[in-house]
């Protein structure tokens, strides 16, 4: 029986980079050009070949995805192995039982004991056995079961903090624009002392303020946040050397996937435990001990976040062992990619050689040229989701072996989701949005349907319950507790408490004014509800309750997320408007419901993945859909003003293109509603970066290039006539006519709500034993004669 080696599945330079055993070394390569799986089979190899303990192997990647799908990869080289070994025979050959006993024995033996995870996870684990040894500079103390506070608590926190503690003016000092200063100085590796000596302004001193009392909060509450886990064990490196060396001795071989988007607090961390804090490395010492990182710098795309890439350019510098020769021996490239066809590869060389700002380095291809790339088109962002539907559904319907699974539509923003969210929906394809939340799941949608909701029924206390501090007008916990209370007590809807007057002075004491204020809000609005559409109403909400105007106020990359989000919301307001002329505000709200139905989802694993292309970095799908290509949306609008900025858009870019397999589309819309105005958009300049010829137009000619790159685009604000609703159907319906829904399989009408413009139906399905209700000029129904 041949013995199958694990080296077997590599290229020679991968090879190479696997069985180099001690010291530094440096893989850097483009995108799929096998990087990670050199790195995995390099922790493999280590173990087998060299005998490493897997307990001295300490292996870092950048999500807790990755970290899981690297153990499953082990631990299946390793049974394919040892099945040879054991039993002459491939793993997939032995009995079940057998393979799984097997399996089990290599878990408890090899993955278990390996440290494989992200910088929080595992820094977090030597914290619960090494915090107490901590010396804070003001003699803080935090013990081992100390409690990691999420992003909710640490918000919390800080309010207290500055509107009751400090007596701030929430408005100049919003929490969590300090939470984000408090947040940068932790990654920057700055004390509060150390803030406000680079920040020497009013706001610098405060905000240093804000940290140091935040920081005893935290230990009284014995918690720590995100930035702490990476912070405090530099600090504790640094201090003790003792810790140091034990951790030093314990991992002798560190391996680092994605390095060019590590920060300089986890690149310290790395350096402390890879040199036991020698500076100068004639002295470091590499018996039995690596490093070892892969990464590419084209895909850098973590800026904003501190991530820094000139760190991975100065990893030969930093541990090379400056002999002549050093460079040969440090540093292994990869110039293969495996991944894509030879067009998708092209088409991504192409692109990133516009930027000024990089290595250069080749990246051939493996496979064959492959179909072209498609490039469409589409009127506006619902044509533009309704092309990319079809075509999943085109693709899936060709082929039995394509599942719903190997589609990927990448975006830039989160807030675009929606229209591909409704269209998938529209036709009960499954879905996932990865690493974010579906659109009408999240908070700030939730809490604008919220009110929308309590004006039109004023009697959803859930929803009055959701907002009524939303955004914060000082209506505290304990008020809100005797109103429904009170409420409840009298077995009445929330709302007519609130709207006495007298009841509200009784109970909300001092709390009754903004009570008040926030009843005649929705009153005023609620009046206009037979005259008024209902985008007026949207828009008067978010005025007159400050909920966008708090949004803008945070100035926090997260917040603006959000308020994208709302006004993409408005934008599903205009369109339905538009398309099913009927203004109503209980209308829209139907359809939002209707839009937000679980029921319309299948069940099953193998779901069409939605995300933006920051959360695809790592991930392959054989077939990719980049969608809002437009300039101004991507590149985004800071980037048409700042080259350093545009170069890291074209970096993620080239991320999305080469996620792809097998086939690429692009797409853009010549208009597209921002922020509730429909507006000319300019195909994104990267798309007339990429070679003509490997580009298939759905519309003849060429894809014009935008003005001279990094000038402000002149955008037409004048909306355009609009064409005729798409969705509108003639059709008369009536009791007893039959139909047939594509997932839902036949029925027939049970009932016919309203008319003409507004109808809706009921449909039973006894295919399925349900009845549905279906708005027919939505819903993909055919009816049967
Ligand atoms: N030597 C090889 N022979 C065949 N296939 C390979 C080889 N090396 C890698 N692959 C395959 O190529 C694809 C890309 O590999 P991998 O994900 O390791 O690349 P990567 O360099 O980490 O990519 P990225 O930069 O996107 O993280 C995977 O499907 C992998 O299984
Ligand atoms: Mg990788």
């Amino acid at each position: 029986m041949t013995q199958v080696s694990l080296l077997d599945a590599l290229n020679p330079s991968q090879r190479q980079a696997v069985q180099h055993f001690c010291g530094p070394l440096l893989v850097v390569a483009g995108a799929g050009s096998g990087k990670t799986r050199a790195l995995t089979h390099r922790i493999a190899h280590l173990v087998r070949q060299h005998q490493v303990d897997p307990a001295e192997i300490l292996a870092v990647t950048f999500t807790n995805k990755a970290a899981r799908e690297m153990k499953e990869r082990i631990e299946q080289l390793f049974a394919e192995q040892e099945a040879h070994e054991q039993f002459g025979i491939p793993l997939a050959q032995l009995e079940p039982a057998q393979a799984t006993r097997l399996k089990s024995r290599v878990y408890q033996r090899i993955i278990k004991p390996l440290w494989v995870g992200t910088f929080h996870s595992l820094f977090s684990q030597i914290l619960r056995l090494d915090i107490e040894k901590y010396q804070d500079p003001k003699g803080r103390k935090w013990t081992r079961n100390f409690s990691i506070f999420d992003e909710s608590d640490v918000q919390s926190l800080i309010k207290e903090i500055v509107t009751k503690q400090l007596n701030l003016d929430d408005r100049k000092f919003d929490p969590k624009s300090v939470r984000y200063a408090i947040s940068n100085a932790k990654n920057q590796g700055w004390t509060p002392a150390d803030l406000e000596h680079h920040q020497p302004n009013f706001r610098g001193r405060t905000i240093a303020q804000v940290y140091e009392v935040y920081q005893d909060q935290l230990a009284a509450n014995n918690g720590l946040d995100f930035d702490d886990l990476i912070w405090i064990p530099v600090q504790l490196f640094r201090q003790n050397e003792q810790v140091l060396a034990y951790w030093h001795q314990r991992f002798r071989h560190i391996l680092v996937d994605e390095y060019q988007d590590t920060n300089r607090t986890q690149y310290e961390l790395i350096r402390l435990l890879t040199t036991n804090g020698e500076m100068q490395k004639s002295k470091l010492n590499w018996q039995n001990r690596s490093i070892f990182v892969v990464g590419d710098a084209d895909q850098s795309i973590y800026k904003f976040r501190g991530a820094d890439f000139t760190i991975l350019m100065e990893f030969q510098e930093a541990f090379g062992d400056g002999l002549p020769d050093d460079d040969t021996r440090t540093m292994v490239k990869l110039e293969e990619n495996y991944r894509s066809t030879a067009t998708i590869l092209q088409a991504a060389n192409a692109l990133i050689d516009n930027n000024t700002e990089r290595i250069e380095k080749v990246l051939k291809p493996t496979r064959s040229q492959g179909d072209p790339i498609f490039c469409y088109q589409a009127d506006d962002e619902m044509a533009e989701a309704e092309f990319v539907v079809n075509a999943i559904k085109r693709l899936e319907n060709k082929d039995p072996d394509v599942s719903w699974g190997d589609f990927a539509i990448l975006y830039r923003t989160n807030a675009q989701s929606r229209p591909f969210e409704e269209v998938l929906m529209r036709w009960g394809i499954p879905y996932i949005v990865v690493g974010g939340q579906r659109f009408y799941d999240r908070k700030e949608i939730k809490d604008v349907v919220a009110y929308l909701r309590a004006v039109v029924n004023p009697a959803d206390s859930l929803s009055l319950l959701r907002i009524i501090n939303v955004p914060r007008r000082g209506i505290g916990k304990s008020t809100i507790d005797k109103l429904t209370q009170a409420a409840a007590t009298l077995n009445v809807p929330l709302w007519e408490i609130l709207s006495d007057e007298t009841s509200i002075h009784t109970l909300a004491g001092r709390s009754a004014k903004p009570v008040i204020q926030f009843v005649q809000l929705l009153e005023h609005w609620h009046q206009q509800l037979a005259q008024a559409k209902a985008t007026e109403i949207l828009e008067g909400l978010l005025r007159d309750s400050g909920y966008l105007e708090d949004l803008k106020a945070q100035a926090t990359e997260e917040a603006e997320e959000r308020a994208r989000n709302v006004m993409e919301l408005y934008n599903a307001a205009r369109q339905f408007e538009e398309e099913q002329g009927d203004p109503s505000l209980e209308a829209f709200l139907s359809n939002v419901s209707l839009a937000s139905d679980l029921d319309n989802l299948q069940e099953g694993s193998e779901k069409v993945s939605l995300m933006t292309l920051h959360s695809s970095k790592g991930l392959e799908f054989p077939v990719v859909f980049l969608v809002g290509m437009e300039q101004g949306l991507f590149p985004n609008f800071r980037a048409l003003e700042d080259p350093a900025a545009l170069e890291e858009e074209r970096r993620l870019c080239y991320v999305g293109i080469t996620r792809a397999r097998e086939q690429l589309f692009f797409s853009y819309a010549s208009e597209r509603r921002l922020y509730g105005n429909r507006e000319a958009a300019i195909p994104s300049l990267f798309l007339s970066e990429l070679p003509k010829e490997l580009i298939e137009l759905d519309k003849p000619g060429a894809i014009p290039r935008p003005l001279s790159r990094g000038t402000t685009l002149p955008i037409s604000a004048t909306p355009k006539a609009r064409p005729a609703a798409r969705h509108s159907r003639s059709e008369q319906w009536s009791i007893g006519d039959r139909l047939e829904h594509p997932q839902f399989g036949r029925g027939h009408i049970t009932h016919v709500f309203g008319s003409g413009e507004r109808v809706t139906i009921a449909v039973k399905f006894p295919g399925i034993g349900q009845q549905k209700i279906l708005d027919p000029r939505i819903a993909p129904i055919q009816k049967l004669n």
